[in-house]
């Protein structure tokens, strides 16, 4: 760790040494209190989320009409443009400020089996001559955060008094998503519906962002907005639903937002989302089930093609029946 760590004291939500002797009772109070955590010794090397934000720069600095040849397909893979998504259609007056690219994995040829299924598919990268460096260096933060993600959930079972492998037993094939965002310098105006990223809960089961020095994130936490401003060499991360859902809402899925709050400065972001195998059923845990079920039953699956289509313009017009594109 190149900077030092400031103190819990100066935070809003808890900083977690994942290695630390006790961490699993850290992530339970974070998880239970806030929905969100910092998390520190990770192993994830500084110099590779820089590449990954230098990459990220590049790319979306190109000329529209050349993001536009990788648009994000019917499988959600590729660029989303400005105005492609509206997290909070209800409270805002205009999309997000921001564009992105998403990156997923299972990463399969278009001709198998497993490419007809939903969300499924091959990644879209854009020509060499136009950003040489941007797939090796997303191809390597990807896996890099994907074996974090597998690190981190012997944790989690530990902090939900499950066994060690619980997770990891319904994470053989797991849908991770990364996905750099670029915000736009124009100031948000919560109180006129222009953010740059409306107001949601994440919806998988957990979430790993990186930022640029630039804050920008709030969350809802006992009735008021609050700032989670980025830390070098921690990433901030977060509850989604999938885990609210299978942990009978005893971890929270925090509602969250992106405001640009300095015009005139851009933002840049990295999400890397995790979510277990596609057909993984999501139900009360039987370590939480005190009170009975709180939610039905839901596949990853169902439940994130919902999200993607209800918040994505591209990719609910990309898949709206037999006379859709592909
Ligand atoms: O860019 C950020 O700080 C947050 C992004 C976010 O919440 C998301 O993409 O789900
Ligand atoms: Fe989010």
């Amino acid at each position: 760790m190149t900077v030092p760590l400031p103190r819990q004291e100066d935070l809003p939500v808890p900083l977690i040494d994942i290695k630390q002797p006790g961490a699993a009772q850290a992530v339970r109070e974070a998880c239970t209190q806030h929905g969100f955590m910092y998390v520190a010794n990770h192993d994830v090397p500084d110099e590779l989320v820089a590449r990954q934000f230098e990459e990220s720069r590049k790319f979306f600095a190109l000329p529209f009409e050349e993001k536009m040849k990788v648009e994000a397909d019917s499988k959600a893979r590729g660029y989303t443009p400005l105005g492609e998504q509206t997290l909070d259609p209800k409270h805002q007056t205009r999309p997000d400020t921001k564009e992105s690219y998403y990156i997923w994995s299972p990463d399969v040829p278009a001709d198998s089996p497993e490419a007809q299924l939903p969300l499924h598919g091959t990644n879209q990268w854009p020509p060499a001559d136009m950003a040489p460096g941007f797939k090796p260096v997303m191809q390597a933060y990807h896996k890099a955060m994907a074996a974090l993600s597998l690190r981190v959930l012997p944790l989690i079972a530990e902090a939900l008094h499950l066994p060690r492998e619980y997770f990891l037993e319904r994470f053989t094939n797991p849908l991770m998503t990364l996905r750099p965002i670029h915000y736009t310098a124009e100031e948000s105006k919560p109180d006129q519906g222009v953010l740059g990223a409306g107001a949601h809960t994440d919806w998988g089961f957990l979430t790993y962002l990186v930022t640029d020095t630039t804050p920008g994130l709030q969350i809802w936490h006992q009735g008021a907005w609050v700032d989670v401003p980025p830390i070098p060499g921690a990433f901030v991360c977060n509850i989604g639903d999938l885990l609210q859902q299978w942990t009978n809402g005893t971890f929270k899925s925090t509602l969250h937002r992106v405001v640009n709050l300095v015009p005139g400065r851009e933002r840049y972001s990295c999400a890397f989302f995790t979510s277990p195998d596609y057909d993984a059923v999501v139900e009360c845990l039987p370590t939480c089930a005190e009170g009975g079920p709180k939610f039905p039953p839901v596949t990853c699956a169902t439940y994130l093609e919902g999200k993607y289509a209800a918040t994505h313009a591209g990719y609910a017009q990309k898949n709206k029946g037999p006379a859709a594109e592909e």
